[in-house]
């Protein structure tokens, strides 16, 4: 068992709504840190980065809302989650918005050239600076680690793609905007729909969708946007998508991946304290990490 480096990134720059950045502290006041130890493992906490207020910072372009603020974060971050990764351990980051990925993944991907990636969401998160409707930048963090979008997003940690598209995976989407769509179909990229969840089941999408992330790689992110579950399960997020994933199907999606014991790092996003209902989604946040790094009834 991997030692394990929870990174906090209160970041709520990238999102359209207010109070992501709190979703760090909810998440570890749902126990986060208890989890983990029960679960035998070691855990450091190294805290949270430090990230821009808003009320400091104006928008210039609206296609890309404080994309400086949003690049030297991801840059920060990068570094952070790199470090993380020589020293042995396994980065666990908490958003924040979603835009963090960026800079999870640039990290993670100088040591894993052939990642696979899961993106678990109601999201492509597939736009760019050209085809975004909200110029929110956490709508546009896999493009950017796919090599699309804007070249300071696509070229954090220095180098890009980090991703090559027949190893990424999006479980869950039911809310895809046209650039999405298209770029989709351009790349081939495996799309696992609510159609599909609902045709196939959890249990088969999931078997297919680890075909996928395993193919010919060193290595598998979990990015699981917490909007990807229904919102009567997680309330608390900035973009809730009716008709989501749910508690059982994300259970069973995290069980699965950690018995097949390929995840070499993750993150959970978008949880937003002021739009929750007593903590509901960090709680979720939590059960789902438990899951995710095997824990089971029996
Ligand atoms: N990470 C997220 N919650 N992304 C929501 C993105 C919504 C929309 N597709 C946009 O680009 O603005
Ligand atoms: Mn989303
Ligand atoms: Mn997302």
């Amino acid at each position: 068992m991997k030692p394990i480096t929870v990174i906090g990134v209160p970041l709520d720059l990238g999102a359209g709504r207010r109070g992501v950045d709190m979703g760090p502290s909810a998440i570890r006041y749902a126990n986060l840190h208890e989890k983990l130890t029960k679960l035998g493992f070691d855990v450091e906490d190294i805290g949270n980065l430090s990230v821009p207020t808003l009320e400091t910072y104006k928008v210039i372009d609206p296609n890309l809302k404080y994309l400086d603020e949003i690049v030297a974060v991801n840059e920060k971050l990068a570094e952070t989650v790199s470090e993380t990764v020589e020293r042995g351990r396994f980065p666990l980051v908490l958003g924040g918005d979603h835009s963090i990925a960026i800079g999870t993944i640039a990290g993670v991907a100088k040591h894993h050239r052939k990642l696979g990636v899961i993106w678990f969401d109601a999201h492509g998160d597939l736009n760019t600076h050209e085809t975004t409707p909200s110029g929110n930048i956490h709508g546009m963090s896999l493009a950017a680690s796919l090599g699309y979008g804007h070249e300071e997003l696509v070229n954090c940690g220095g180098y890009a793609p980090k991703v090559s598209p027949e190893n990424v995976v999006i479980i869950g989407p039911r809310e895809l905007d046209p650039g999405e769509r298209k770029l989709i179909k351009e790349l081939g990229i495996r799309v696992f729909t609510m159609h599909d969840i609902d045709r196939i089941g959890m249990a088969r999408v999931m078997e297919e969708a680890l075909k996928v992330v395993t193919n010919g790689t060193d290595g598998v992110h979990l990015s699981l946007d917490l909007d990807g579950l229904d919102p009567k399960d997680c309330p608390g997020v900035g973009t809730p998508v009716v008709g989501g994933i749910t508690y059982r199907e994300s259970h069973l999606a995290m069980e699965m991946l950690a018995e097949a014991k390929v995840l070499t790092s993750a993150e959970f996003v978008e949880v937003n304290p002021i739009l929750d209902n007593g903590n509901k989604t960090a709680k979720v946040a939590v059960a789902l990490v438990g899951s995710a790094f095997g824990e089971i009834v029996l």
